[in-house]
């Protein structure tokens, strides 16, 4: 570890509440403009709080790791990113999306390019940060090598290799909020959203309340990830095929098999939609969302499991959201209609294939101005048997099915899940 008493340690606390107009040399954000200069950057470095025009700063929730980082002094708090040969390896936009100010209001839509757009400002020593990044990969998973195994898949050398690895390209995309654009998506007055931004992080952000001229927030949050497959061009172009799966991180089942639910073997499923699609001249998009337990989180999660599964009469279908509700006060806090920023940002208009079978995120989307041509429920084949009980309770909620039979109460209470001690 590097020692401690080389870093600068800061003399005094600059407290950020207050405009100090004396000093105050921040650019001005323009929030919908389409020429990048005039929208503005945002600007959240703690380096200099002259230049600062948002609340909060970046990385996400990585932000208080930094702060563990300088606190220790393993960090140089005036650390200023070296960003050579950090851009963008595919051009993404600007897209016409990226010019209506109620479109995309959780995410900046320039965060890829700001290398590009404010090389001026960053020059002048402004601390411009990327809060996007892309990049390409290759990506192997057991169960993609068994669909070509299958030949479901082909090897074409270059969407599929030759040794069964997927080509793609990833985007990693860091949130940047609007305010007043996320309080009339919520249909919410702004002055209460700060207030309970403010209030229920502790008071974390002072700013929301004392600063109604600063209109962004860095919210402390996780990120997203989207994958692209196929030619990134073909996104938006009217006459090719377009994939989707939208999911939300559930960390259990994604990295680790649990089976208790469907998210891995649609998210995979997902995967080989896009991947055919690809193939066959469109392209797939795959958007992962770091809103863990439906963004309650996995402690809450897994005190849902045990809960549902000590219950009277034991896991059924019938007390599925129910079970959330008592433990979390609400059955959902993903917020879906902030979700479509992210398909907006990539110019999306039209989806040929949406892999997923929620209400919400197919509402969210419709509403948002994109089309959606076909949905695609997960294969009956792919469900675990634990997580019968999952889909059934979707399926009863309003879920998408192909299947029009309803079940009613008794049958929905039959469908069980297994116990504790299984
Ligand atoms: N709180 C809670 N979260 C759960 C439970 N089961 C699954 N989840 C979470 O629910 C979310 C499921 O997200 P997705 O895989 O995108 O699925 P979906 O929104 O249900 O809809 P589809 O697109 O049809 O799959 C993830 O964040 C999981 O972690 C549960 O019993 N309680
Ligand atoms: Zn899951």
């Amino acid at each position: 570890m590097e020692d401690s008493k080389t870093i600068t340690k800061p003399k005094h606390i600059v407290l950020t509440s207050h405009p100090n107009s004396s000093r105050c040399n921040s650019p001005a954000i323009n929030w919908g403009e389409s020429d990048p200069l005039k929208r503005g950057p945002i600007v959240g470095t703690l380096v200099n709080s002259a230049h600062r025009n948002v609340i909060g700063t970046h990385s996400g929730s990585y932000s208080v790791y930094r702060a563990l980082a300088v606190a220790s002094g393993t960090l140089e708090p005036n650390h200023r990113p070296d960003l050579t040969n950090t851009a963008p390896i595919v051009p993404i936009g600007p897209h016409p999306s990226w010019t209506d100010p109620n479109l995309i209001v959780s995410l900046d839509p320039f965060g890829a390019m700001v290398g590009e757009v404010y090389s001026d400002l960053y020059q002048q020593g402004y601390d411009i940060r990327p809060t996007i990044a892309i990049t390409k990969a290759h990506i192997n998973m057991p169960e993609l090598q068994d669909a070509v195994d299958k030949k479901r898949l082909a090897i074409d050398g270059k969407i599929i290799k030759n040794d069964g690895s997927l080509v793609v390209t990833k985007v990693a995309i860091d949130p940047v909020w609007y305010l007043p654009g996320i309080a009339q998506r919520l249909d919410i007055q702004e002055s209460y959203l700060r207030r309970a931004l403010f209030q229920q992080t502790g008071g974390m952000f002072p700013e929301l309340i004392t600063r109604p001229d600063l209109t962004v927030f860095l919210p402390p949050i996780g990120s997203i990830t989207v994958y692209l497959i196929g030619d990134v061009a073909a996104i938006t172009e009217p006459n090719r095929l377009l994939a989707v799966r939208v999911h939300d991180e559930c960390n259990g089942s994604d990295v680790f098999g649990s089976d208790i639910c469907t998210c891995r073997p649609y998210l995979v499923h997902g995967l080989e939609v896009c991947v055919q699609t690809a193939q066959a001249g469109g392209a797939g998009v795959i958007v992962y969302f770091r809103k863990e337990g439906r963004a309650l989180g996995e402690v809450t999660k897994f005190l849902v499991y045990n809960a549902r599964k000590r219950q009277q009469g034991g896991d059924s279908a019938n007390a599925y959201f129910n079970r959330t509700e008592c433990v979390a006060g609400v059955q959902d806090m993903r917020f879906q209609e902030l979700m479509p920023d992210v398909l907006n940002w990539l110019g999306i208009k039209r989806i040929d294939r949406f892999v997923s079978m929620s209400d919400m995120k197919y509402n969210a989307i419709v509403e948002s101005g994109i089309e959606i041509i076909q949905r695609i429920p997960i294969p009956e084949h792919l469900i675990p048997a634990d997580a019968q009980v999952e889909i059934a309770a979707k399926k009863a909620a309003g879920y998408y099915t192909e299947n029009t039979t309803e079940q009613d109460a008794i049958a929905l209470a039959e469908i069980q899940g297994r116990g504790l001690a299984d």
